[in-house]
């Protein structure tokens, strides 16, 4: 399996040529590549700023992120959010949730987040209104179970964006119980009715659905 999946050039080029996420969220970068064990988690850049864009076309009231870890990608797209949005965050780790909002406190979109802790699924079980977007970067065992919950919950027109879809390249040779379940979601997807979707070769992977 390669290191990396997209020529190492190339997914430079498109770093250096797709515009700077605020001060904050790089201010977040080095806090958690300083502060937090696998800062890596972060998803960076490229996927924060196409969140902070769909979210910005989407202008979703009711957004949802599965695996918030320190902020980032929730910051993103809240940054995309009208002013009376809510965009509630499901996270399991108290540090990270502790660095998070310290950075929510700071940041003018930050009042639109919500933060809650626990499983994502128990959450998600609770959520009794129709979701706009949601985010799916959490533990991966999971991702077929999100997938159908948020479907559920999920207005027509609303997106559900999964991230590390590609896993690494190991969905092109699956070996693992959660190889295998990357790639059913996949398949599941690419052959639901209920939705269009594209599968977009961002960093690891972003699958991006709108339910019909
Ligand atoms: C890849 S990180 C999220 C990165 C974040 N979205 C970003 O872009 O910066 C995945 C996060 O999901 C959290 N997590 C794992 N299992 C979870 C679960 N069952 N419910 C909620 N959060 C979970 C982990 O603690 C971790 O912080």
């Amino acid at each position: 399996m390669p290191d990396y999946l997209v020529d190492e050039a190339v997914e430079d080029y498109a770093f250096i040529s797709t515009q700077k996420e605020p001060e904050l969220l790089q201010e977040l970068i080095d806090t958690t590549n300083a502060q937090m064990g696998w800062p890596q988690k972060l998803s960076g850049r490229l996927v924060g700023r196409t969140l902070k864009l769909l979210s910005s076309l989407v202008q979703p009231t009711r957004a949802l992120e599965i695996g918030m870890f320190t902020g980032y990608s929730a910051l993103s797209i809240a940054e995309g959010m009208p002013d009376h949005g809510r965009l509630l965050c499901c996270e399991t780790n108290p540090r990270a949730i502790d660095m998070a909002k310290s950075f929510f406190a700071k940041s003018e979109h930050g009042h639109k987040i919500d933060v809650v802790f626990g499983r994502a699924l128990d959450t998600l079980k609770t959520i009794d209104y129709e979701l706009d977007f949601t985010f799916i970067d959490a533990d991966k065992r999971s991702y077929l179970e999100y997938y159908e919950e948020v479907k559920k919950r999920t207005r027509s027109g609303g997106l559900i964006i999964l991230d590390n879809v590609l896993w690494s390249g190991k969905v092109l040779q699956p070996e693992s119980e959660l190889d295998d379940i990357l790639v059913e979601t996949n398949h599941r997807i690419a052959n639901d009715p209920d939705v269009e979707n594209v599968f977009l070769t961002v960093r690891d992977g972003l699958n991006v659905v709108r339910k019909r």
